[in-house]
């Protein structure tokens, strides 16, 4: 199983995802500020993966001395779009409050959340397989697999538990410009994992949904709001409006930590805007006129309306009001 994020008491070793598929190399952060500069640059990212990681960095943070507050806006304000990591910084301070900075005890509670991540990765991954059937073409954008998260996958950890069923599936991956996440990293991921798969362009869905070459989507999330709108990578939206237009079944797969149950709607979530040189160059060699304006969302928002079901720990839901019946009969754990 690939290793994003290692945790060695005094360090954070996170695997650099801006040199896959072919380095593999770790970024060893011995300070909050190395964990901050290693989130806001993407040597880790994926929702999921930005919160555990944000929750070793208060450890490392605390450790050096300074103060809770100091250490949370610092790793806030890496990246506003995944409700993760304010989710994974809230449990971290809410921790230090109760043990009034126990350093061993808050250590432990990041560490929980690295395991719980896998483990409800794994509850996903087994409760996506119920709609899947043997033969599906999948198609999925962007990277939302053991690299997005503390080591297992949402979208891709159903594709995995698939494969575990022994149900025979293929996977479309597109490049996901501009950090190129379906090439580099979900590519690498499936190829290590030897699920089929086939690697094609952005602008090729459309074309493969209309020759019914593409069954289902499933995809990872970066914040769902109470009404189901749903940001995830740039390009989530387009691919949604296809799938609706080709009666394909669309699917979110996330765990609860990424529900933002505080905002109504998308249009309260804040998207990310990223540097323009992500766009003009690939590995640093300009494709483009070096001073030609550029647009760079680095997230799109699917409203509600055109996500067939949300694929979570506790089991797929069409609605978000569906999930939240399940958690409050069952309790935090939904059962
Ligand atoms: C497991 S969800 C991962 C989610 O995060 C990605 O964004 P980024 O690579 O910019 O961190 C993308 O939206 C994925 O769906």
């Amino acid at each position: 199983m690939l290793e994003p994020i290692i945790w060695e008491k005094d360090n954070l070793k996170l695997l650099d995802q801006r040199v896959l598929p072919h380095k593999k190399e770790y970024m060893v952060c011995k300070t909050v500020n190395d964990v901050a500069f290693a989130i806001k640059e993407m040597v880790v990212r994926g929702a999921p993966a930005i919160g555990v990681s944000a929750a070793f960095g208060v450890v490392l943070g605390l450790k050096e001395g300074k103060s809770i507050n100091e250490i949370y806006e610092l790793l806030k304000n890496t990246r506003p779009t995944a409700v993760n990591l304010i989710w994974a910084l809230d449990k971290m301070k809410g921790a230090y409050e109760y043990c009034d900075g126990d350093i061993n005890y808050i250590e432990k509670v990041a560490i929980k959340l690295f395991e719980r991540d896998i483990e409800y990765n794994r509850m996903i991954g087994k409760n996506g397989v119920t709609v899947l059937n043997d033969g599906d073409n999948i198609l999925t954008h962007c990277n939302a697999g053991a690299l997005a998260t503390a080591g297992y996958g949402t979208a891709l950890g159903v594709f995995k538990a698939a494969k575990e069923a022994g149900l025979n599936i293929h996977v479309y991956v597109d490049e996901t410009r501009p950090y190129l996440q379906g090439a580099r990293l979900t590519a690498f991921e499936l190829m290590e994992e030897d699920i089929p798969c086939t690697l094609i362009c952005d602008n090729m869905p459309g074309f493969l949904m209309s020759q019914k070459k593409i069954d289902k989507i499933i995809v990872g999330a970066d914040r769902i709001a109470k009404n189901g709108d749903t940001a995830n990578k740039i390009g989530t939206y387009q691919l949604a409006v296809l799938a609706y237009y080709h009666d394909i079944p669309f699917y979110i797969a996330a765990p609860l930590s990424t529900f933002d149950f505080t905002i109504e709607d998308g249009s309260q979530i804040k998207i990310e805007m990223r540097n323009g040189d992500e766009i003009r160059k690939i590995k640093d060699i300009f494709i483009s006129p070096k001073n030609v304006p550029v647009y760079n969302p680095a997230f799109d928002v699917t409203p509600s309306h055109l996500i067939t079901g949300y694929i979570t720990e506790f089991g797929v839901f069409s609605s978000v009001n569906e999930l939240l019946n399940k958690i409050n009969e069952g309790g935090e754990n939904g059962n």
